[in-house]
């Protein structure tokens, strides 16, 4: 076995990929912070049943584990931001007042890959915002995460909503499921397989239709309206979609619930740039607090590698090769324009081995 390669899941990120997803993780930080998300950066690794327990809903999480030497402790490498947001607001912060908005930007790792991504450690970068998930909160969560996107150049978004409490909701309510067919009649919804729904629930056919473009698919949710179990969802969901109406494109699915685990009664996943494969998630959660108190939050968290694998953030190099001999205070200068400088350090050093486009000549940034 050679040390130079890497564990399966694992990979490193070189230049220019890797600046690129550091500008991107900037804009969306800025972008954030400009609208009050200051920023938390939770620890890499914490005991494991804290982060396991945090969310409501959320089930034996995907996470690497491991007893800590020191601690004699169970500590799991976190797999997600969110809880550990959830957990600091809950604990540490606890006394602010609410909302709290907090930002993250950092590694998480996966203990399995999934189907859509071979990765399994991989970047996200985030905002939750903690105390409320009502429709004005909601808003405000998928505005930022647009103008994030826009910041960083990230053309093309779209958002494809979903309602992951449905099944819980109606089976609990009008159209009631056995508890032993219903992680059955869910599966088959994902599958979007009427046959198999229609085998186990026929009442919950017409949600299969009822996925397409938003306020297509809202109308045929609303047709399908079930005894008034869904109008306050179905009126809140309209709010949300109805303010990014005409600037992103808007997908409704309401059985989607791919990897929507801990999210309740809203849930959105981001794609840009007509690609498949998404490059964000958020939703309403609930987090539990010590005293079993609950608390309700919304959140997104996008994934740089994703954006940055398919093409979205900017790779381009714009370097300026400074000529040996070349006066230090042109180059300054030149910096001080918004020029990458790279200088010369022997004679023999050319502008095309240190990947430049431009060279400074009679002071002044020449094109390649
Ligand atoms: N952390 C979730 C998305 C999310 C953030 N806040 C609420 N949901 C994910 O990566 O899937």
């Amino acid at each position: 076995m050679t040390t130079a390669l890497l564990p399966t899941g694992f990979r490193d990120r070189l230049p220019p990929f890797a600046d690129a997803a550091a500008r991107l993780e900037q804009a969306v930080l800025g972008t954030a912070y400009a609208h009050g998300y200051e920023r938390a950066d939770p620890a890499l690794a914490e005991f494991e049943a804290g982060l396991a327990g945090r969310l409501k809903a959320a089930r034996a999480q995907d996470a690497v584990r491991f007893v800590d030497p020191v601690s004699q402790a169970t500590l799991a490498i976190r797999p997600d931001m969110t809880a550990q947001i959830g957990r600091i607001a809950a604990t540490r912060m606890a006394h602010h007042p609410r909302p709290v908005r907090l930002s993250y930007a950092g590694p998480v790792l996966k203990l399995r890959a999934s189907q859509l991504s071979p990765n399994r450690e991989m970047r996200q970068i985030g905002c939750e915002l903690i105390g409320l998930d009502t429709v004005a909160a909601a808003r405000e969560i998928v505005e930022v995460v647009v103008a994030a996107l826009t910041a960083a150049g990230v053309a093309d978004v779209s958002i494809d909503f979903t309602l992951p409490d449905l099944i819980d909701v109606l089976a609990s309510g009008p159209f009631p499921v056995d508890a032993v067919r219903i992680d059955a009649l869910r599966d088959r919804l994902d599958a979007k397989d009427a046959g198999g729904v229609a085998a186990i629930a026929p009442a919950y056919l017409p949600l299969i239709a009822a996925a397409g473009p938003f306020f297509e698919a809202h109308d045929r949710l609303c047709a399908f309206d079930a005894g008034g179990a869904l109008t306050s969802r179905l009126e809140a969901l309209w709010q949300i979609a109805d303010g990014l109406k005409g600037r992103v494109a808007l997908t409704l699915d309401p059985t989607e619930r791919h990897g929507f685990e801990y999210q309740s009664w809203l849930g959105f996943s981001i794609f840009a740039g007509g690609l498949r494969g998404e490059i964000g998630r958020g939703g309403t959660y609930t987090i539990l607090h010590e005293d079993g108190a609950e608390e309700a939050a919304v959140g997104f968290s996008l994934y740089a590698d994703a954006i940055v694998a398919a093409g979205l953030a900017d790779t381009d190099r714009r370097r300026l090769f400074v000529p040996l001999g070349t006066d230090p205070a042109v180059t300054a200068r030149m910096r001080g324009e918004g020029w990458v400088t790279v200088a010369a350090l022997e004679a023999g050093d050319t502008p095309a081995a240190q990947l430049c486009t431009h060279v400074l000549a009679d002071g002044e940034a020449r094109a390649l």
